[in-house]
């Protein structure tokens, strides 16, 4: 039975197309990365010899059309029989890309439209990459145009986004327009092969909405009523809202180039430019998309740091000359944290990352002869702790203090469930898995950012007051177990 069982990620082929001098031609052709919402768990198809499902799109407008092809079909047998494909295709694409082969050829290369098309919304951003032309348009998903590209663009979310599920374009226009699906398309331009084809072709795409902020005056009584809503005077697009990263996707054949970075800075510029934005969320992103967000924010955020003269204070409320160590972290005396509130705000950048990029970048400051990277004694540094000698040493102690502060009061309640020795364990242990993860994004940043690591680093502003809590103790400062590796903690 093996025999008739393939691999539906190698079965499915996705083909990106123009027209050609007498039939489209292909751009690009690449394999799905998952096939488990359409084929099951297993991503096996069974019941064909030599399957190919080829699932082409027009580049310019992505006019969809599957075809199946095999050289052998397994005739049933009881209740065993050749997977449905079509039955299994159906829910996944427009009923548009069910036409027969001939006439989708026919329409592509006699698209009458094509040569005037533009992708719908606003240009928002041409740059150059290698010398080719390329284009970020934005457009709201209230608007049809819109809604027709996303419709037939989504199929690839739950190829390519594991767990990724396509948008609701038939709901009602202030829920489209609530979602003010911030939709982001990223277009090549590329000279057209034959003089009615398009020059648009597609690199790929994201859509964002808005998620109402709700910030209310505690000073002002609740007033509850039992109106419609939304209120007819109230545009739900001009509510102050955080701006959400729903759906991002850079198709395989353009993947490293740079125009995922062009899309998310984008949409982040856009966000520190509406007035009505608080921040930038980004809903489950994957491990690639960290290290995209982490190298764009890094690179968005280091200037101004280092502007600001930003780092870690290595005698914080004179710690270093007194022998007791001060019993919570000093907070407040180790980083200027009203100019660090100041800059999130003003970046629009969410808590957590924030506190990911502050970290990474603190970290950069330490010479990284007296990190863990660059082989530092650790075992002596947490003997004399903040009574090192060297203040470099003392900002690295201090680094981690800092650092395990902030996983202790993530993590606090799965934390407080173990044993004194396994919670300090498990701390440790996460806390350098925090610091591999960033030493790894730092090296990918190294040609693209001034090395400042080994610079003189600045004395801290000396701010006095102390913030409850923190991390038990740290003669504790044997750490934990893992919380995992290149973990987003
Ligand atoms: C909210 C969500 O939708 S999460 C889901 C995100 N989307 C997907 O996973 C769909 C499939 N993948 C993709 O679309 C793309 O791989 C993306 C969007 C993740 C990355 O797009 P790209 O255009 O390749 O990114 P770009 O070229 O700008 O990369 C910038 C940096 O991010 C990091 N990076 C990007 N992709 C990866 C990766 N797969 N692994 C590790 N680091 C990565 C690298 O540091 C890279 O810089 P470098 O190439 O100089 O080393």
């Amino acid at each position: 039975m093996d025999d008739w069982s393939c691999d539906a990620n190698d079965a499915l082929h996705i083909t990106v197309v123009q027209p050609g001098d007498t039939k489209p031609k292909t751009l690009s052709t690449f394999h799905p990365q998952f096939t488990y919402p359409i084929f099951g768990d297993e991503e096996q198809i069974f019941g064909y010899k030599g399957l190919i499902i080829r699932l082409r799109f027009a580049a310019h407008d992505l006019r969809p059309h599957v075809h199946i092809s095999y050289d052998d079909r397994f005739k049933a047998v009881g209740d065993t029989t050749a997977t449905d494909l079509l039955g299994a295709l159906k829910p996944f694409l427009p009923q548009e890309a069910f036409i027969n082969l001939p006439e989708y050829e026919k329409a592509i290369q006699e698209d009458i439209d094509a040569k005037t098309f533009t992708p719908p919304g606003k240009l928002v951003l041409p740059y150059e990459v290698d010398g080719r032309q390329y284009e970020i348009w934005a457009g709201s998903l209230a608007d049809p145009a819109v809604q027709k590209l996303l419709n037939r663009a989504q199929v690839l979310i739950s190829l390519f986004i594991e767990a990724g599920t396509p948008l609701e374009t038939d709901d009602p226009e202030w829920v489209l327009e609530r979602w003010t699906v911030y939709f982001v398309r990223s277009y090549e331009k590329v000279a057209p092969p034959t003089p009615t084809a398009s020059s648009y072709s597609i690199v790929g795409y994201a859509t964002a909405y808005r998620y109402w902020l709700y910030q209310r005056d505690r000073s002002e009584p609740s007033p509850v009523k039992n109106d419609p809503f939304p209120p007819s005077e109230v545009k739900i697009a001009q509510l102050p809202a955080r701006l959400r990263i729903a759906q991002f996707l850079i198709l395989p054949s353009h993947h490293r180039s740079g125009h995922g970075t062009h899309l998310y800075t984008t949409i982040h510029a856009s966000c520190i430019a509406d007035d009505t934005i608080v921040e930038l969320t980004v809903e489950d992103p994957n491990e690639s998309f960290d290290a995209l967000r982490d190298t764009a924010d890094y690179c968005l955020l280091q200037p101004e740091f280092l502007k600001r003269g930003v780092n870690l204070n290595p005698d914080p409320n004179g710690a270093y000359s007194r022998k007791q160590r001060p019993k919570t972290v000093p907070t407040n005396a180790l980083i200027p944290t009203d100019t660090l509130r100041e800059i999130r705000a003003s970046f629009k950048i969410e808590a957590t990352q924030f506190a990911h990029i502050l970290e990474m970048f603190l970290l950069s400051q330490v010479p990284e002869s007296h990190r863990l990277a660059g082989g530092t004694n650790l075992a002596r540094l947490l003997i004399k702790k903040h009574k090192a000698d060297d203040a470099n040493d003392r900002r690295y102690y201090w680094w981690r203090m800092l650092t395990k502060q902030r996983l202790y009061k993530k993590h606090r309640e799965l934390l407080n469930e173990l044993e004194l020795i396994d919670r300090v364990e498990k701390l440790d242990d996460t806390v350098r898995n925090v610091e591999e993860g960033y030493e790894i994004t730092l090296g990918a940043l190294k040609d693209r950012l001034p090395d400042v690591s080994e610079e003189t680093p600045a004395e801290s502003s000396g701010r006095r007051d102390k913030r409850k809590l923190v991390v038990e103790d740290e003669d504790d400062e044997e750490n934990e177990a893992e919380l995992v590796k290149r973990p987003k903690v």
